[in-house]
Parts: C-alpha cells; sequence; structure tokens
C-alpha cells in the first residue's frame, strides 16, 4: 500500500481522500528540515503547502518518493529540477484557491483606500480620529495588472465589477484574450505610469523577480498603492519602504514577503503599510478545494498511474491510464531492448505509432521508451527524469504518429541512430494487452520480452540449434522460450531465448565461440 506524509497543515479531507483511496497517510507538521529528512525516506508521496521546503538534500534522502503534491498554485518552495532528475513527480492545484486569492487582493486594495487597519487600531483605542483617515474613492481609478492568468484575471474581473478601469502587463496574454477579458494590454512603463493601484499576480521567475525594483517604483505615478499576494520577491522591499516613507508610493499591502514568515521586517511600523501573514489561499473553501484535489491527484497517480496538473511530467487521465499502460509496458521494454543492443554512443531517437497506438496520448509512450532506454545506464531513471536526461545528453528524440495501419492492429517502433547507422525494433500488444516484439533489426521475430534472455545472431545452418542446445544444457541453463527469425534462407538468423538463469560471461564466451556464432549477449528484463 502506497504511503503519504501531509506535511504541512491541511483541511482534514485530504486524509480522508486518501484512506478512502487505499493510501496510507500520516499527518506530521512542523517538522524541521533535519526531521523531515530523518523520516522521508519510508514514504511514496509527499503533500505540502508553502512550508516544507522541498529542496536537493531532502529529496536526496527520499529513496521512496514518487510525487509531491502542493496543495496550493505557488511551487516555489520545491526544487523541481532536482525533483526531476530524481524521477519525482511535482503537481500542484491551479485552480483551487484562485478565487480566494483574488478576493484577497481586493480586500487588501480596500484595506489600502481607506486606511481600514489604522482607522480600527485608532478606534479601539478609543481615539475617534474621523479627519485623519481621508479615503479615496475606487470608481473610475485605474488598476494596473501585472499577471493576468487566473487570479489576475479573477481580480480583473472584480475590480471592474468595481467600476475600475483595468490595463495589464502580461507577456503571453494575448490581445482575443485581453478584449475577452475587457482589460487593455500594455507594455510595463505603460501600467507604471497610469495606474493608481498596483497588483501582483505572477509567479516568482528570473524574469519576475524585482519586477517592482527602485528603479520601476520610481516610474510609478505619486500616490500610487500597491497590492502583492503573489510572492515575495517580485518587489524590492528597501525600495518600497523608501517610496513610502517619502510619500510616493501612498500605502503597501504584502500578504507575501521575500523571507518568511516574516516575524520581524523593516517595513513593519511604516506609515500606510498593510500586511497580512500569508493568508491569500486562507479561507475554508479555497482549502477544502486545494486539499481535496491534492489527495485526489496524488492517489490517482500512486494507485493508477494517472498523472494530473504535474509540472515536470505530461499529463494521464486515469481513464486513460488503464489504457495506456500495456503500450508503455511495452514502449519500456523496446526501449530496454535497443538499449541493451546498440552498441556505442546513441544519436537520436525516433519513436513511431501505428494503428490504435497513434490514437493514444504519445507523451507517456515516449516517456517509457526513454525510461527503459536509459535505465540501462542507470537504474533511478524513470518516466518523469529519462525525457530530462536523454536531453541533458544531447539525444534528439522525434515522435511519429502513422494514421496506417500494417500487419498490426497497433505498433509501436523504436529507431535509434548509432555510429553503425539506424537500428529498429518494434513491438505489438496481444489481445491488447500483452507486450510482444514482432521485429528486429529488420528481421521478423515474434517474442515476449521479459526475464532473462539470450540474443545470438549466427549463420543460418542445420545443426545450430542442436548445438546451442546441447551447450546450455551442459552448463545446467534451462530455456524457456524459444524464437527465432531469419532474413532469408541460409542467411543471417537471429534467436532470442529466455533462459531461467542468468548466463554468465563465460557461457557467453562459449556459445560465441560456436561455428557460424556472430553475437551473443545476454539481455535483462
Ligand atoms: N498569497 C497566496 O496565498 C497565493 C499566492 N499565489 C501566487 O499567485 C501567483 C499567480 O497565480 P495564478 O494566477 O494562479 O498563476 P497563472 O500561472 O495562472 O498566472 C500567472 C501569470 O503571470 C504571467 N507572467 C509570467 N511571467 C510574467 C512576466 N515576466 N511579466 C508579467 N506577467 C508574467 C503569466 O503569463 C500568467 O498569465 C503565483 O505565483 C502563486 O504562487 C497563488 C495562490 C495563493
Ligand atoms: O498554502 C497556502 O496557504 C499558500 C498558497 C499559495 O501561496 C499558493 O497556492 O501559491
Amino acid at each position: 500500500m502506497p504511503k503519504v506524509l501531509i506535511s504541512d497543515k491541511m483541511d482534514p479531507k485530504a486524509a480522508q481522500i486518501f484512506r478512502e483511496r487505499g493510501v496510507e497517510v500520516d499527518e506530521i507538521t512542523g517538522k524541521t528540515p533535519e526531521e523531515l529528512k530523518a523520516i522521508i525516506g519510508q514514504y511514496d508521496g509527499l503533500a505540502i503547502r508553502s512550508s516544507t521546503k522541498v529542496t536537493a538534500e531532502i529529496l536526496d534522502a527520499a529513496a521512496n518518493l514518487k510525487v509531491v503534491g502542493r496543495a496550493g498554485i505557488g511551487v516555489d518552495n520545491v526544487d523541481i529540477p532536482a525533483a526531476s532528475a530524481r524521477g519525482v513527480v511535482v503537481m500542484n492545484t491551479p485552480f483551487g484557491n484562485s478565487i480566494t486569492t483574488a478576493e484577497h487582493a481586493i480586500a487588501l486594495m480596500f484595506a489600502l483606500a481607506r486606511q481600514l487597519p489604522e482607522a480600527d487600531a485608532s478606534t479601539q483605542a478609543g481615539k475617534w480620529e474621523k479627519n485623519r483617515f481621508m479615503g479615496v474613492e475606487l470608481t473610475g481609478k485605474t488598476l494596473g495588472l501585472i499577471g493576468a492568468g487566473n487570479i489576475g484575471s479573477i481580480v480583473a474581473d472584480r475590480a471592474q465589477g468595481l467600476k475600475m478601469k483595468v490595463v495589464a502587463f502580461d507577456p503571453f496574454l494575448t490581445p482575443d484574450r485581453a478584449i475577452e477579458m475587457g482589460v487593455e494590454k500594455v507594455g510595463l512603463d505603460d501600467l507604471l505610469l497610469r495606474a493608481d493601484f498596483i497588483t501582483l499576480h505572477t509567479p516568482l521567475t528570473d524574469q519576475t523577480r524585482g519586477i517592482l525594483s527602485a528603479e520601476n517604483l520610481a516610474k510609478t505615478k505619486r500616490g500610487v498603492r500597491i497590492i502583492n499576494c503573489a510572492r515575495g520577491g517580485l518587489i524590492d522591499e528597501a525600495a518600497l519602504k523608501q517610496g513610502l516613507e517619502s510619500g510616493h508610493v501612498a500605502g503597501a499591502a504584502l500578504d507575501v514577503f521575500q523571507v518568511e514568515p516574516a516575524k520581524e521586517h523593516p517595513l513593519f511600523g511604516t506609515p500606510n503599510f498593510v500586511s497580512t501573514p500569508h493568508l491569500g489561499a486562507s479561507t475554508t473553501e479555497a482549502q477544502v478545494n486545494v486539499a481535496i484535489q491534492v489527495a485526489e491527484q496524488m492517489a490517482d497517480f500512486l494507485v493508477s498511474g494517472g498523472v494530473t496538473n504535474a509540472l515536470n511530467m505530461p499529463s494521464l487521465s486515469a481513464e486513460e491510464a488503464p489504457r495506456l499502460k500495456p503500450y508503455m509496458a511495452l514502449a519500456e521494454k523496446l526501449g530496454s531492448l535497443v538499449g541493451q543492443l546498440a552498441h556505442g554512443e546513441l544519436r537520436n531517437i525516433a519513436i513511431e505509432s501505428e494503428g490504435a497506438a497513434a490514437e493514444l496520448n504519445q507523451k507517456p509512450i515516449v516517456g517509457a521508451v526513454l525510461a527503459g532506454l536509459m535505465r540501462v545506464h542507470s537504474d533511478t531513471v524513470n518516466m518523469v527524469n529519462a525525457p530530462f536526461l536523454a536531453k541533458e545528453r544531447g539525444l534528439d528524440v522525434r515522435e511519429v504518429r502513422h494514421d496506417r495501419e500494417g500487419d498490426y492492429h497497433t505498433l509501436v517502433r523504436v529507431t535509434v541512430g548509432t555510429a553503425q547507422g539506424d537500428r529498429s525494433v518494434a513491438g505489438t500488444l496481444f489481445g491488447n494487452a500483452a507486450p510482444r516484439l514482432v521485429e528486429l533489426f529488420g528481421i521478423k521475430v515474434e517474442a515476449d520480452l521479459a526475464g532473462n534472455m539470450l540474443y545470438i545472431v549466427n549463420e543460418d545452418a542445420p545443426g545450430f540449434i542442436g548445438r546451442l542446445g546441447t551447450t546450455l544444457g551442459a552448463a545446467g541453463v534451462n530455456i524457456g522460450t524459444f524464437h527465432l527469425g531469419r532474413r532469408e534462407a541460409g542467411g543471417e538468423a537471429v534467436l532470442l531465448l529466455s533462459v531461467d538463469d542468468v548466463v554468465g560471461e563465460a557461457l557467453l564466451a562459449t556459445v560465441r565461440a560456436l561455428p557460424g556464432v556472430k553475437t551473443a549477449m545476454a539481455l535483462t528484463f
């Protein structure tokens, strides 16, 4: 039974779903990185929010980990390249808390416009400072949206409801989408110049880090109010403090900080500064949504191989997974076969699908071929890290679908380019379920690639099979199955034998010495 650790506070629905889906679950929150390292080795899945930092070090200690599930959107607390390299799938729940976070941005915008936190503190302190708190109306003001994705577009919609004009800077926002959203697509400088309020809704990336730098803050309209419910690091916090102190920035509300938890901060106590402790996603509704989603997604993956919302692997629905499963087994065996047989450096690989196979999602099939191929060199390779490793090694991967149906109703062919030329193997599914090799380097040969096997290329001549049987028998090796193919009578023949034991080097040398043998290799599947 797969085992999952929930390491951040999460709605109880998550644990309930894991249990209902046959996944064992422990909820242990508040661990230090060292404590997490000590226990992570026993888990197949790790469910987190933003507190747990999934570093390369944690991943190194996570020998059994297959999936990290983020109950939320931002995954900047997960080292995704390190997870990919170790074959760990990283998933998030991209929509469950979007409305809640957008509402928090709007709430902070009102808090700034009417100085609600200061007015509240003053009133409760018995001061009744009616003349101190003069606000501004939102109606008619320009809202500058930096990032117009899921959350940004909800903020735009709500702001329009408040009769604000919305201008948006997002390099990936298409003109059509901007029209659909009813926003004006602008450049960053234009936004900075025009906006009365600026709200940030981008992920933290190398391109967005410090997007509100000292230089850009200086370009804003005097009296601008700034809201950040996305990620600390998007704003230069020291420059923001200066802007607030000089009065250039009339107000700033931060839900997120460069370093969290922010228990002490130079901005605390600055006039017109409002803060919340990363509460953007903290509503009952959003937390139930993301808890259910993350548990469903992780359980799908651990129980049936379905992949949803993964950031380092193509999606594969729980419905598709059972149909694709035998293809992935076939693909992995074919990849492993070419990996074991092809000598020297592989330059390129083509994965072709014909007939029924061509109608399926190709990404998992390609991933499985690459995993089989790469596993020959490293046993830590799986479908997640294989495409990354292939890229790292400069292997050119090509995916081809053929509409035509050939001799088989479904076929997967793998061709690798080597210094000796192209080498191709092909396989089908018997009864839509059982993987079978049907072609090996241009020779028709049918075999079940399983367990220990012996691969022999020899000259097709009478008496060879008898001599081979005698040699193996004398060495105490029992033959399970025997598959034979040849280019033409008297030409090159291929033999694939499944054997009950590993064929050692000494026996291989004896086989290679038999008359007519060109190649003899032990294979494992
Ligand atoms: N405070 C909180 O509790 C929460 C914060 N968040 C954060 O909100 C952020 C946005 O989330 P979503 O809207 O769901 O993401 P999304 O992926 O739907 O949208 C992000 C948008 O940013 C745009 N973008 C990327 N690079 C950009 C650049 N250089 N300049 C301008 N725009 C750029 C993208 O094109 C995309 O449209 C995420 O970083 C997430 O971590 C999300 C949920 C809760
Ligand atoms: O889990 C949380 O409270 C934070 C949510 C968040 O920042 C996100 O989903 O990106």
